[in-house]
């Protein structure tokens, strides 16, 4: 990867986000309400809250998958208003062509944009080398792990050259040391790529490992309770998760979620009428 390709775009700002769903039937459900937080250029901003609280939701009104219904998402000062290539998001459930060798997945985008063969194939080829999977490049999505399988598209998601890459819980569901090691070698792809980036999860220890900053989360209707910098060095290695700061750290992040959590956790049941009382 040449120096031209360090980024220092992908600037984000969330500004005074609230998102409401529901229907006639299901009534007004507010979600989110007055959501702010930026994502600064360079950045690896982690998006932290209990599970439900809306965070796939925030990541689909910056990828522009979905529209807010009060205020403002940019990016690089520029209003977001529906998808665009400057994006790309890395979901937990996998989006590879079960029918292309992972070479061919990770050409196909350049392909597509008119990008000669044999360059998308070389530069494809040098991105599955940079995540550990030169030796697959010919297997396809069905004969490699699952966590092969995220590696092979965040080399993917890569190759487009994003402005900024949003990750929602992209190793959801990896066995305890394959996340460890994903997490490892995630850190490595982004010290080295420097794309920013908004990764959501729900696991302190990930935010944590993983994060410049960490944007955490209330409960619906959910808002940013706070935003605390991690001062831990880079290159990173699992020997900080001992240290003091990481301790102090964590221990203010459990304080804060906990109540979130337990919230999410006594939730009632929302009735068929979305809890709107009829007028007798
Ligand atoms: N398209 C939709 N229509 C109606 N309600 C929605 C829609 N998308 C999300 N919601 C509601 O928004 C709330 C937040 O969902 P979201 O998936 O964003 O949370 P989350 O924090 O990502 O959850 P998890 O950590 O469990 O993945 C939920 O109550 C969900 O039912």
């Amino acid at each position: 990867m040449d120096q031209a390709r360090k980024t220092i775009s992908g600037h984000c700002r969330v500004d005074a986000v609230g998102k409401v769903f529901g229907s006639a039937d299901s009534g007004p459900e507010i979600v989110l309400k007055n959501c702010s937080f930026e994502v600064p250029a360079g950045s690896l901003t982690v998006l932290l809250g209990p599970s439900g609280c809306g965070k796939s939701t925030l990541v689909q009104l910056v990828a522009g998958y979905d529209t807010p219904t009060l205020g403002n998402v940019t990016l690089d000062g520029v209003s977001v208003t529906g998808p665009g290539t400057d994006r790309i998001v890395v979901f937990q459930e996998t989006a590879l062509f079960p029918w292309m060798t992972l070479l061919d997945n990770v050409a196909y985008g350049p392909i597509q944009m008119g990008i000669p063969r044999r360059e998308a194939e070389s530069e494809a080829s040098a991105l599955l080398r940079d995540v550990g999977l030169k030796a697959f490049e010919d297997r396809y999505p069905s004969q490699i792990s699952g966590g092969m399988q995220r590696r092979a598209e965040v080399a993917r998601a890569l190759i487009a050259r994003p402005k900024l890459m949003l990750l929602d819980e992209p190793f959801r569901g990896l066995d305890h040391m394959s996340r460890g090691l994903m997490q490892e070698y995630y850190l490595k792809l982004f010290d080295q790529h420097q794309t920013t980036t908004l990764f959501v999860t729900s696991e302190i220890d990930e935010a944590i490992f993983l994060a410049d900053r960490l944007v955490i989360l209330s409960y619906k209707p959910t808002t940013v309770q706070t935003v605390i910098d991690v001062p831990l060095p880079r290159p990173r290695d699992f020997q900080m998760l001992t240290s003091s700061v990481y301790g102090q750290i964590k221990e203010q992040a459990l304080d804060l979620l906990y109540n979130e959590a337990l919230k999410a956790f006594d939730q009632p049941a929302i009735p068929a009428n979305g809890g709107v009382r009829g007028t007798a």
